[in-house]
């Protein structure tokens, strides 16, 4: 999978080139690329922002830079991912979905956002497949930095081969659609805390289906939304915890 980000302060996506996404640029998985938005300008301020038509405090970005970023980055089917508060919720499903595409043009946007025609310009052009305005929370940040590394974690991690135990992926939150069990390891017992009995039985059976209470118990007290969603095999009643 190739991605490609574009940001006015690409020393903000560093972080990429380190732990899970840096081992996957290595082995060829994931190839990674951070540009500086200011490429595509021409102006001896290499300006990427003026003020909002209709007024309004803040500027907002201006459209020529980033058609000229699409110009040179869009391949044959490319995905334009928008980080924006006003954007379809990010989730695992979302990620496992973008993790299936051959590119992703992440464009990072700051001051007030990007001139929406770009936003149009780029889903009518035919080398882009889709254009998915993602919002990483309910919450205003300054720019898509931030939601941008998320993201491209979320989704480099997804790809065939990338985690050493591709077995962990299998187990991970949100996959089944319930939270985490609790995790522990040496020592058995710590600061007069124990591990919970079972772990150490060696009862395989025992330690699923106490993994799988411990999930659905957490759920039930800290995401109940999810609950409703969650496929419980065999309609398993759930008792919040007491
Ligand atoms: N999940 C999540 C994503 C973001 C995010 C993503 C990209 C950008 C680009 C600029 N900003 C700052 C920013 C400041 C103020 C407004 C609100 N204004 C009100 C009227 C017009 C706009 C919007 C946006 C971003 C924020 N934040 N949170």
């Amino acid at each position: 999978m190739r991605v490609d980000i574009v940001t006015i302060f690409p020393a903000y996506l560093d972080p990429l080139t380190l732990s899970l996404p840096g081992k996957a640029r290595e082995s060829g998985l994931l190839d990674l690329r951070v540009h500086d938005l200011r490429e595509w300008t021409h102006d001896r301020h290499r300006t990427v922002d003026d003020t909002p038509y209709g007024g309004g405090a803040g500027m907002v970005m201006k459209p020529e830079p980033w058609g000229e970023a699409l110009d040179a980055l869009a391949t044959p089917n490319t995905t334009v991912v928008v980080p924006t508060p006003a954007g379809r919720p990010f989730s695992q499903a979302l990620a496992r979905e973008l993790a299936t595409r051959p590119h992703l043009l992440v464009a990072c946007g700051r001051y007030e956002g990007i001139d929406q025609r770009v936003l149009d310009h780029a889903a009518a052009r035919p080398d882009v497949a889709e254009v998915v305005e993602v919002s990483l929370g309910d919450y205003v940040l300054n720019g898509g930095e931030v939601a941008a590394l998320a993201i491209v974690e979320a989704v480099a991690r997804l790809q065939p081969g990338f985690m050493g135990n591709a077995a962990s992926l299998a187990e991970e939150s949100h996959e089944d659609g319930l939270l985490e069990y609790p995790v522990y390891t040496k020592p058995a017992s710590w600061r007069g805390h124990d591990v919970p009995d079972v772990l150490l039985s060696g009862d395989h059976a025992a330690i699923a289906s106490w993994r799988h209470e411990q999930s659905q118990r957490r759920t039930a007290e800290r995401r109940p939304d999810l609950l409703a969603a969650a496929s419980l095999p065999g309609g398993v009643e759930v008792r919040p915890s007491v």
